[in-house]
């Protein structure tokens, strides 16, 4: 392993791969003890997450809908609840995965709130967007959107005292694929540290649906490529990315375009720079 490898792995607290079924249970159980601190810590009882189709919310949301299930069972406090958000935009090309998502998951509350009117009210207020190529436009539309998902998700955190769930992990921060202060922003991020490997390997072992469990992951953010996989914008694949961060060897290319990628995205996952 070299020593980037092993650097960035150390930041970004890279859980290493599981030996046994065991170890990928500890995980979990590790997982759902710490949302549960999270709700204790802070005194509130509901947890908000958007749901898109894809396996990171899948994985979340479940793990969210136990651990309320189990709160609720030791307490005795009916209080604690998932709410789980479906965002489309206008309508959502993969939408049978969201409620097939939605069915997995089995949330104490279902809502939905469609951003396309809030993304096109902004869009047309921002001038500068207007200046912009079609695909430089599509692409900070892009973000746009991320951010009204985040909106959304707090409004409804905050009209229920609740906290808000994020779906980041390993895979995606080490190469900064989130919305700085869209998708990225969150109360509690349960997934950190898990490559994408270990996400699946969670998301089946709780029992969800095989198409859901491998489906190709994408940001699903650009009008004109959607379901674009992140894959193609990463130039690199999920499995060399999971390689890298554990410290297995990886071809040359995906070597220098994480490195490079991690150093680039450094403030994404930073608090904001200060005098
Ligand atoms: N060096 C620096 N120090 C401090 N701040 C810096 C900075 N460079 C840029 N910035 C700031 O950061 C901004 C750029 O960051 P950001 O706004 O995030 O934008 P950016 O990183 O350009 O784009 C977000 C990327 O994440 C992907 N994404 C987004 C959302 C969800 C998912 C998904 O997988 O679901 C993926 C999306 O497809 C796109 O490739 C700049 O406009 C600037 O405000
Ligand atoms: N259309 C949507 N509806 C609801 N939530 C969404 C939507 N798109 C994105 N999100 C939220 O933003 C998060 C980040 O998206 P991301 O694509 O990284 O994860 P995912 O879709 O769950 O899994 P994958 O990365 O495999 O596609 C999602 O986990 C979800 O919480
Ligand atoms: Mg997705």
């Amino acid at each position: 392993m070299s020593n980037r490898q092993a650097e960035i792995a150390a930041a970004l607290d890279v859980v290493p791969p599981f030996t046994d079924t065991a170890a990928l249970v500890a995980q979990i159980d590790k997982r759902k003890a710490f949302i549960k601190q999270c709700l204790r810590n802070s005194g509130l009882k509901v947890l908000v997450l958007g749901i898109s189709g894809g396996v990171d919310s899948l994985t979340a949301g479940r793990l969210a809908q136990l651990t309320v299930e189990e709160l609720r069972a030791e307490t005795g406090d009916s209080g604690y609840r998932f709410i789980a958000v479906r965002l489309p935009h206008g309508t959502q090309h993969d939408e049978q995965d969201a409620q097939d998502s939605l069915k997995f998951i089995r949330a104490d509350e279902e809502d939905t709130v469609n951003i396309e009117d809030s993304v096109r009210g902004l869009g047309e207020q921002v001038s500068h967007l207007q200046q912009l190529s079609d695909a430089r436009r599509d692409f900070v539309t892009g973000n746009i959107k991320a951010r009204i998902r985040m909106v959304a998700q707090f409004a409804i955190a905050n009209a229920n005292n609740g906290l808000v769930i994020g779906t980041d992990h390993a895979a995606e921060a080490v190469m900064g694929f989130f919305t700085k202060f869209g998708d990225g922003a969150c109360d509690l991020a349960p997934l950190s540290g898990l490559v994408k490997g270990q996400v699946r390997a969670i998301a089946k072992h709780l029992g969800a649906p095989e198409n859901l469990v491998f489906k190709v992951p994408t940001a699903d953010l650009e009008e004109l490529r959607p379901g674009k996989p992140d894959e193609e914008a990463h130039g690199v694949s999920y499995a060399e990315i999971d390689a890298f961060l554990h410290g297995q060897p990886v071809s040359e290319h995906a070597y220098a375009t994480i490195v490079r990628t991690y150093d680039n995205t450094r403030h994404k996952r930073e608090l904001p720079l200060v005098p």
